[in-house]
């Protein structure tokens, strides 16, 4: 079986993308398989940046192709907000309970037609040998005035998706590996990801 090597630490978008390679016949190592892995300080701006910076760092240690996701939520009544910063939206203990309350807290009083938000993912596919390739999916949905559902991670509690009437923690995994920002950045990788890696296996 082919393997692809994600460069993350956290353990909701391990699941989703074992679940998302398994189908096109990968296994997938993260991280959490790399006992010393080293944190890589997200200091871009972008979500791109903060993406290239992780994969490029970890396929460097490692000496192999990987693939690194920088993602977050974007809250239009927030201009933004938390975007880049959305792991330690709350602090550096990067709890989604407390960033969950906190975009909630913030949102008090905003009427249901002002909530929109999006989530975003960046995947930087890098290698010791290739330049990096980038590309990005999005997903929209409302944000709501209480958390409901436990699947998922992160933010999906309160990120609800009108087409399917429910949270994204409301949707089972495979539902939200349908629609989500990550399967569709993922989509967008596909092609880009089977010529990158034949010319990985000729280099
Ligand atoms: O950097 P790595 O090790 O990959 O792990 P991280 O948790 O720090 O990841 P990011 O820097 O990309 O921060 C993304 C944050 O955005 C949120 N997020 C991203 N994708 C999400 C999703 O599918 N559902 C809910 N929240 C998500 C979640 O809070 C993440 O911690
Ligand atoms: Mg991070």
């Amino acid at each position: 079986m082919k393997t692809v090597i994600i460069a993350t630490k956290n353990k909701g978008k391990a699941k989703e993308f074992e679940s998302l390679f398994s189908a096109k016949g990968y296994e997938v190592k993260t991280l959490l398989d790399v006992p010393d892995a080293p944190d890589v300080e997200e200091t871009g701006t972008t979500f791109e940046e903060n993406a290239i910076l992780k994969a490029e760092a970890i396929a460097h240690q490692l000496g192999h192709f990987v693939i690194a996701d920088d993602s977050g939520l974007i809250v239009d009544a927030l201009e933004g907000r938390p975007g880049v910063y959305s792991a330690r939206y709350a602090g550096e203990a990067k709890s989604d309970e407390a960033n969950t309350e906190k975009v909630l807290r913030e949102l008090e009083g905003v009427p249901r037609e002002a909530r929109t938000a999006r989530f975003y993912c960046a995947l930087a596919l890098a290698s010791p040998n290739q330049e990096t390739i980038t590309v990005s999916g999005t997903m929209e949905g409302l944000i709501t005035e209480q958390p409901s559902g436990t699947n998922g991670f992160g933010y999906d509690p309160i990120f609800f998706v009108e087409e399917q009437g429910k949270t994204n923690a409301e949707l089972t995994k495979e539902e939200k590996n349908q629609i989500s920002h990550r399967a569709n950045a993922l989509r967008a990788l596909d092609e880009k990801l089977d010529l990158f890696l034949k010319r990985e296996e000729g280099m």
